[in-house]
């Protein structure tokens, strides 16, 4: 049985200021039946992991590099992601694809390196909204998939996060079968890669304009299990229903 995944991803987005958010977050999930991953700007990470008792949260960085130290000017590894207390990092958001040209390649070479460091990835997967008129979502999906999801994926160490570019912050959501159709794809794909046992096993989460009224319909879907949320995951009063909304999906 997959344990469900609630998961934020500040972007570039929060001051020292905003650790409040997960205090409030953390003092009202306490115990909570599914998993809490907040992804902070890098500058938060260590700050923030000091705040969270008692493994109430994981919290993971945006981004890391491919290599494991060097002359790379701003750049932050794998290794000091989880020397700061990271337990996870997304890895190919569609705002690293598009912004700063990563390649599914680049992104897989990321994954290894994150697993290295005993990161679990949540690596992002997702069509634009010409690919999808053009019906070719699900073979843009599995390019994605075949190509930037590195060998030895297991339920342990990765998650999927499907992210149609064109629900990202612009309050458009696919309908409930749209979603479920690239989840089950995604499900198919795995298991025919990784075995039926590991595939299985790996999350996959839905992001995309998940708000507090849309989310308990998304995690109807099967497959489902979970969501990567951005501008919602900003506050507690606006991730909390949509924590709420997951547990309440826990059968
Ligand atoms: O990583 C999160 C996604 O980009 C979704 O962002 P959003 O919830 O603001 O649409």
């Amino acid at each position: 049985m997959r344990r469900k995944l609630a998961a934020g991803n500040w972007k570039m987005n929060g001051l020292k200021a905003e650790l409040d958010q997960i205090d409030a977050l953390t003092e009202r999930h306490a115990d909570s039946p599914i998993d809490l991953l907040i992804c902070p700007p890098a500058t938060l990470i260590a700050a923030a992991v000091s705040r969270v008792a008692n493994d109430a949260m994981m919290i993971g960085g945006q981004d890391c590099h491919s290599e494991v130290s060097g002359a790379f000017t701003g750049d932050i590894s794998a290794a000091m992601l989880a020397d700061a207390g990271a337990g996870a990092v997304i890895l190919g958001h569609s705002e690293r694809r598009e912004l700063h040209q990563e390649s599914d390649e680049l992104i897989r070479a990321k994954a290894v390196m994150a697993h290295q460091s005993g990161l679990i990835t949540v690596v992002c997967v997702g069509e634009s909204l010409a690919q999808r008129e053009a019906a070719s979502t699900l073979d843009i999906i599995a390019a994605q998939l075949a190509a930037s999801v590195p060998d030895g994926a297991t339920g342990e160490n990765m998650v999927i996060a499907y992210e149609p570019i064109w629900a990202i912050g612009t309050g458009k959501v696919p309908t409930l079968n749209q979603i479920g159709e690239v989840h089950d794809f995604i499900r198919a794909r795995l298991e025919q890669r990784f075995g039926t046992a590991a595939g299985q096993s790996i999350r996959l989460l839905y992001g995309g304009s998940v708000k507090p009224d849309n989310a308990a319909g998304i995690f109807t879907v099967p497959n489902v299990d979970g969501a990567l949320v951005g501008g919602a995951s900003l506050t507690a009063a606006d991730f909390s229903p949509i924590i709420e909304a997951l547990k309440a999906a826990v059968s």
